[in-house]
């Protein structure tokens, strides 16, 4: 994305500290026609107001406004004349800075909760009274500082949102940026144009042009890369910009790590080669990666293990390259399809927690000699689908369900043997098989199927007693992963999973649905 010139588009900074959702913020403000940029908590005020914004976003962020090493706020960001928005520690900052209260009143909310709005003001401006937002809060504002009017509240965070238009002051204590929240957007928009009176100016560019443009020169005239296919969407598509941009310079590597699902090696390697004409390499790696992860349980010691032996994967795919190319070629460049909710799930931003380490970023080795290339790390989801579309690959790689690179790895809770794969392959592509025969695999966005290896029940089957492991189904909602609900599927198609899961895969002998949202869950379980 270009810069604007300073004169021609106004600015929005957005203030990180250290949120799940700050380059969500920025996105959405740009879907306003906004330009917006990220700027790290630490920024001194003086640098922020030298940028010249028009109005000043606050994020939100994992620590306590009253913890005592709390990323704080330079109150002298209100004497600026900037207009200032606050998302909920955004907001809890704003409340604590200009004379308000902020306590822990052990009202915690996490994921949908029903806001009433009691006096709709010109941020909530027609927002139905009762509606339901995410929320993602431990914290609340107790008491708002003067001058400022409470729009709204909930069953037990009575200051939920406020506003001081005379001064462009406003926020809200939910995340107006997720795609869960109803109206967030109309929220956004009213602070942006109707109280910061930005102009509505930008227009987002052709990603696709200017990321193949920027690769050609990173990768330079003579460069080689390798990409980490997996056949998911956004390898694919990070591939094919890599392809346009090198041309066959570049040559795809697929590892079946032996954590795959039922039927999906053979599947990549028959379609995927068809439907995009890609050079791709297959390498067999199943037994270097459950050697590597046996005896291991921890989730997070998991998720490195296997980004490390990725990259060892790739390595000796990369010598096995060389020998083939032209004299004198030297392969040095990795691309992945890294999107922007990987990097800020490992920990990637200023201040933000880890929540998991993602095999293609927090999961790397230390000594990776490869220099990357990700195109797409800075979109999420449903943009590189959008990019996907453009760039004419087909609707069943497109629209494929996400899943993840560790694979069933993260999806056996306890350790990883050849066994349970094979117990939880079965038990999957039973739930993928009804999910796709009841034609809901559009209205879902991700199905995992996860084993409690370590667990086991009493069951009844065939009049005998048995004792066999359950399994979870964890159908979701999403459309970028950042938030995400539990999908209502039919009664009968998850009576027609369990029934089948018990009746054919042996160990199996309880089948159980996670109801949890993100937040609070996460949709995978490790
Ligand atoms: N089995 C694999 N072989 C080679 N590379 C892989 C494999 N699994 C994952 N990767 C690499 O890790 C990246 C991140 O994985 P991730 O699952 O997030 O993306 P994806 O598989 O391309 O798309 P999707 O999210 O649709 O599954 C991939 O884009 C790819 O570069
Ligand atoms: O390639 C990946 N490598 C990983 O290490 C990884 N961990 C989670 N995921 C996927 O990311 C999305 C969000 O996951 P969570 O809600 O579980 O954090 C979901 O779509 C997950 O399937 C991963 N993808
Ligand atoms: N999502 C957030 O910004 C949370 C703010 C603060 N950590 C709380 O729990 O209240
Ligand atoms: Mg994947």
């Amino acid at each position: 994305m270009t810069a604007p010139g300073n004169s021609e588009h106004d600015l929005v900074l957005v203030v990180d500290f250290g949120a799940q959702y700050a380059q969500l913020i920025a996105r959405r403000v740009r879907e306003a026609r906004v330009y917006s940029e990220i700027v790290p908590h630490t920024m001194p005020v003086a640098e922020m107001v030298a940028k010249g914004p028009k109005a000043i976003i606050l994020s939100g962020g994992p620590s306590s406004v009253y913890a005592e090493d709390a990323p704080s706020l330079d109150p002298a960001i209100f004497e600026t004349g900037t207009a200032v928005f606050g998302m909920c520690y955004g907001f809890q900052l704003m409340a604590q800075g200009l004379g308000g209260q902020v306590d822990a009143t052990g009202a915690r909310e996490y994921g949908r909760t029903r806001v009433h709005v009691g006096h709709a003001g010109t941020l909530l401006g027609g927002i139905p009274t009762e509606h339901n937002v995410w929320m993602s809060h431990g914290d609340s504002v107790t008491a708002a500082p003067e001058g400022f009017e409470v729009l709204a509240s909930t069953a037990v965070t009575p200051v939920a949102a406020f506003e001081n238009v005379d001064r462009g002051f406003a926020g809200v204590q939910w995340h107006p940026e997720v795609l869960h929240t109803e109206h967030g957007q109309k929220v956004l928009e009213h602070f942006l144009w109707d109280i910061a009176g930005c102009g509505q100016t930008w227009t987002i560019g052709n990603i696709a042009d200017e990321q193949i443009e920027r690769i050609r020169e990173q990768i330079g005239p003579d460069g080689r890369a390798i990409c980490a296919l997996s056949g998911g969407v956004d390898s694919a598509v990070a591939a094919a910009i890599v392809q346009k941009a090198v041309g066959d310079r570049l040559t795809c590597v697929y590892v079946d790590h032996g954590l795959m699902r039922k039927g999906e090696t053979e599947q990549i390697e028959r379609d995927f080669v068809a439907a995009t004409g890609t050079k791709l390499v297959v390498v067999d790696a199943e037994k270097q990666f459950l050697e590597a992860l046996a005896g291991v349980t921890d989730p997070e010691t998991k998720r490195k293990i296997i980004g490390r032996e990725f990259i060892r994967t790739f390595e000796a795919a990369e010598v096995e390259i060389i020998k083939s190319a032209p004299e004198g070629a030297t392969v040095s460049f990795l691309v992945q399809g890294t999107l922007y909710p990987d990097v800020v799930e490992s920990g990637g931003g200023a201040g933000t927690s880890n929540i998991k380490s993602h095999h293609n970023v927090g999961g790397l080795p230390e000594d990776l000699e490869f220099e990357l290339v990700e195109p797409l790390r800075t979109l999420f989801k449903d943009e590189v689908r959008l990019v996907g579309e453009q760039l004419g690959l087909p609707p069943e790689i497109v629209w494929r369900h996400p899943f993840p690179g560790p694979g069933l790895g993260i999806r056996i809770i306890g350790e990883v043997t050849r066994e349970r794969l094979d117990i939880l392959r079965e038990a999957d592509a039973i739930a993928r098989a009804e999910l796709t025969a009841a034609g809901l695999d559009r209205d879902i966005w991700q199905f995992p199927v996860v084993l409690l290896a370590d667990v086991r029940s009493v069951g009844v089957q065939g009049d005998g007693r048995t004792y066999g492991h359950p399994v979870v189904l964890r159908p979701v909602t999403s459309e970028d992963a950042m938030t995400a609900d539990w999908a209502r599927i039919p009664y009968d198609v998850l009576e027609r999973i369990s029934t089948r899961i018990t009746n054919e895969v042996r160990e199996i002998n309880r089948v159980t649905v996670d109801i949890t949202s993100k937040p609070p869950g996460t949709i995978e379980w490790e």
